[in-house]
């Protein structure tokens, strides 16, 4: 029996854990801490966990189990904080340790396996299932997964939540597999030739039914299950052709699912499960009414199981939920009333860039934050994602408007590694499980929170650290507050990276190249070397510093602005001696020094959090012009900026009159190291702004390469780059 969802004394009947040895017992409870990201003084939590729920599992008495109810709310059972520990721990749980002949782990020994409270050995796991996780390297299950393995076994309707990427889908897959096979569900499930499915998995997006359908294959393959993947755009012929022959498992879209009933293709009469995975998306897609008729298709509803999972179940998606599942239902949710709904293994970073800088600017954040592996970029509209597509080299683009058979290719080719960067709207923002996803760039903040959760989640899974990058108009910067403030996540704010810096670390990588070049072509081209050295004028060591730039696929060296991050523009600040109450005001300042021409020409102004300034971008050909106006007004300073000062919320700065104080400034001068980059926030002149949140800027502007916890980009020159 398992070890999460029983009591100690059950326990005793189970071999693993049955040992009473006290030694043992404390490596178990440590290590369920561990998972959880706590340390031994919560292991007393734990158990009370245990008793509560040994409790209610004994009472049955038919209450909804929530999560507080279990205790599982706030940080107490909280995954996924990306420390080292917990690091190596999932690293062991996917397998990363050795193994001895009899396949079991053997890091820390025959003790450290057992004190594993959630080894698959611990569950009631049939062998050929488990070999079959064990071929996948897994040899323990995720916290979502333990804790609602025997719920779902014992034939409850079940609400999981759980962080993305924390293995979800194995959560139903494994207990309901179980169940066909070896469970209730076992005696009454049809079989045979033309037997109508078992289970039934709703889900949004065609990719996600297919990555689903994929872990029922394999899993359901291993115990003898078929099944049958239904989504529009693929042939209906041979979904029939698969429905008819007897599928045990049928995982689907709602549209072609309905389109199915409505022909009278498949019968869901007789199903003993119904999944709804990502339900909030399913139903803000608005397909409540499809999945209504879909589920109410089931002739004896006391007899169908009902399971809804997702990483964000915002209250109304509950309020519908509750009228598919029965009112006993069980709740497990590993995020409950925790502030951080997003993961908490990806490092968010905010970076102002205005929509036409976007095209230059994305190259050098994939470049600086990568890693080297793949990259997602999500637009919000199906045509900038073509556009986008369309720019970036080697990126490809996946789309509603994409031909379903273009967008299996385009994914299958994403998970092979034939292309890293990957353009696509919201069709791949859920579920998508990608093999070393390292980096995540939205273009603009999404328009609801919970899509903003969900495309960060491409990345850092199942324990992985990652990199989520939001790119947004400084005029728009409310809608990153809106973000933090829903989600939880505290922003890492940055300035674009410099072309310059970019440049550096790729001259190091060019200039390993150049030694790796045989010494045979030395006599063919010493006498041009010769020849060049001597009529150029330049030194040796200019001469092959533009040799290093052109092999590196420089020509020219641009600076890119801090707040609109746009080539060639520099970023000013405006102060006037007195508070700057709306932009307008800041305009007004600089007309009465400047020709008209050139204030139209500014982009992206917005004012300070200390209410003092105004700072915009100029084309960088009129600095000198401006900064030398400035002679021409009295109390006015305009200089060159170097970091980013904290900016206030745009919306306040639209209010108008009575600047109240930055809602996003803070008192200032404070260094805010984050994240493992080591990047650090350098407010300039750090006058705080009378309170409030503080947004401040990392100074990338010392040079000397990107942080991205130690990891730099490293993939080869720019003439060489895939995207
Ligand atoms: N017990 C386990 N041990 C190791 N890896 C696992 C385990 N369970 C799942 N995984 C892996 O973790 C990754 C994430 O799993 P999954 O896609 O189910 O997450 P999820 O919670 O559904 O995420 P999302 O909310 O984004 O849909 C997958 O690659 C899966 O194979």
């Amino acid at each position: 029996m398992p070890s999460l969802l029983l009591s100690d004394q059950k326990m005793t009947t189970k071999t693993p854990l049955s040992d009473a040895d006290s030694i043992k017992k404390k490596k178990k409870t440590t290590k369920i801490a561990a998972i959880n990201g706590h340390d031994s003084p919560d292991t007393s939590l734990i158990k009370k966990i245990k008793r509560k729920r040994k409790i209610s599992d004994d009472e049955e008495d038919g209450r909804s189990e929530t999560s507080s109810e279990l205790g599982i709310a706030d940080a107490d059972l909280k995954i996924g904080n990306g420390s080292s520990k917990k690091q190596k721990l999932i690293e062991k749980e996917r397998g990363g340790s050795s193994e001895d002949e009899d396949g079991e782990v053997s890091a820390d020994g025959e003790d450290e396996k057992e004190a594993d409270p959630n080894a698959v050995s611990n569950f009631r796991i049939s062998e050929p299932l488990r070999e079959k996780l064990k071929s996948k390297g897994i040899e323990s299950l995720f916290p979502i997964q333990a804790m609602t393995f025997e719920i779902v076994l014992k034939g409850c309707d079940l609400v999981g939540r759980a962080r993305t990427g924390q293995g979800k889908t194995l959560a139903f897959v494994l207990p309901i597999l179980e169940s066909l096979t070896n469970g209730h569900a076992k005696e009454s499930r049809k079989m045979g030739y033309g037997r109508p499915p078992s289970v039934l998995v709703l889900l949004p997006t065609r990719e996600l039914a297919t990555q689903v359908h994929a872990d029922f294959q394999l899993y359901g393959g291993a115990l003898g299950l078929s099944s049958a993947c239904l989504y529009g755009g693929a042939s209906f012929n041979s979904q029939q052709i698969a429905l008819k022959r007897g599928a045990d498992i049928v995982v689907g879209t709602p549209g072609r699912i309905k389109d199915h009933l409505e022909r009278n293709t498949i019968d869901l009469k007789s199903l003993k499960f119904r999944v709804l995975d990502e339900a909030d998306e399913m139903l803000r897609m608005g397909f409540v009414e499809d999945v209504e008729l879909i589920l109410g298709k089931v002739e004896d509803v006391s007899k169908v199981q009902t399971l809804l999972f997702s990483a964000t179940l915002p209250s109304w998606v509950k309020q519908i939920a509750s009228r598919f599942l029965k009112p006993e239902k069980k709740t497990i949710d590993l995020v409950g009333n925790e502030k951080m709904k997003a993961s908490t293994s990806v490092r968010h970073i905010a970076l102002p860039c205005s929509h036409s800088a976007r095209a230059q600017l994305i190259p050098d954040v994939i470049r600086c934050y990568s890693s080297g592996g793949r990259t997602i970029i999500f637009t919000e509209t199906k045509n900038s994602c073509a556009e986008l597509a369309g720019v970036l080299r080697g990126a490809r683009e996946l789309h509603g408007d994409i031909q379903q058979s273009q967008r299996e290719v385009t994914l299958a080719g994403f998970r092979a590694g034939k292309f890293l960067v990957l353009v696509a709207t919201n069709v791949a923002a859920r579920g998508l499980d990608i093999n070393d996803v390292q980096l995540i760039i939205q273009c603009e903040p999404p328009r609801d929170v919970e899509a903003y959760i969900h495309r960060s989640g491409r990345t850092g899974r199942a324990g992985n650290t990652g990199v989520a990058v939001l790119l947004y108009e400084p005029k728009k910067s409310y809608a990153i507050s809106r973000i933090e403030r829903e989600s939880g996540v505290k922003f890492e704010y940055i300035s674009a990276p410099q072309p310059a810096d970019i440049a550096r670390s790729a001259g190091s990588e060019a200039a390993q190249s150049i030694i790796s070049v045989s010494d045979s072509v030395v006599p063919v081209f010493r006498s041009a070397a010769e020849e060049l050295l001597s009529s150029s004028g330049l030194s040796a060591v200019d001469l092959i510093a533009k040799a290093l730039a052109k092999t590196a696929g420089y020509t020219e060296i641009t600076k890119r602005s801090l707040l609109t991050s746009l080539e060639n523009y520099v970023t000013l600040l405006l102060e006037a001696g007195k508070t700057i109450y709306t932009p307008s005001f800041a305009y007004g300042v600089l007309r009465r020094f400047l020709p008209d021409e050139k204030v139209e020409k500014l982009k992206g102004l917005a004012l300070t959090a200390d209410g003092k300034g105004a700072v915009f971008d100029v084309p960088a050909e009129d600095v000198d012009l401006l900064i030398a106006g400035q002679e021409n007004a009295d109390m006015v300073s305009l200089e060159v900026l170097t970091v980013l000062p904290t900016l206030q919320d745009k919306e306040q700065s639209r209010g108008g009159n009575g600047w109240r104080g930055g809602r996003f400034g803070s008192g200032g001068g404070s260094f805010d190291r984050r994240g493992s980059g080591g990047s650090f926030s350098n407010r300039r002149g750090g006058g705080g702004g009378g309170g409030g949140r503080g947004r401040s800027f990392s100074d990338r502007s010392g040079g000397g390469g990107f942080s991205n916890g130690g990891k730099q980009g490293g993939r080869g020159n720019r003439s060489e780059r895939k995207w």
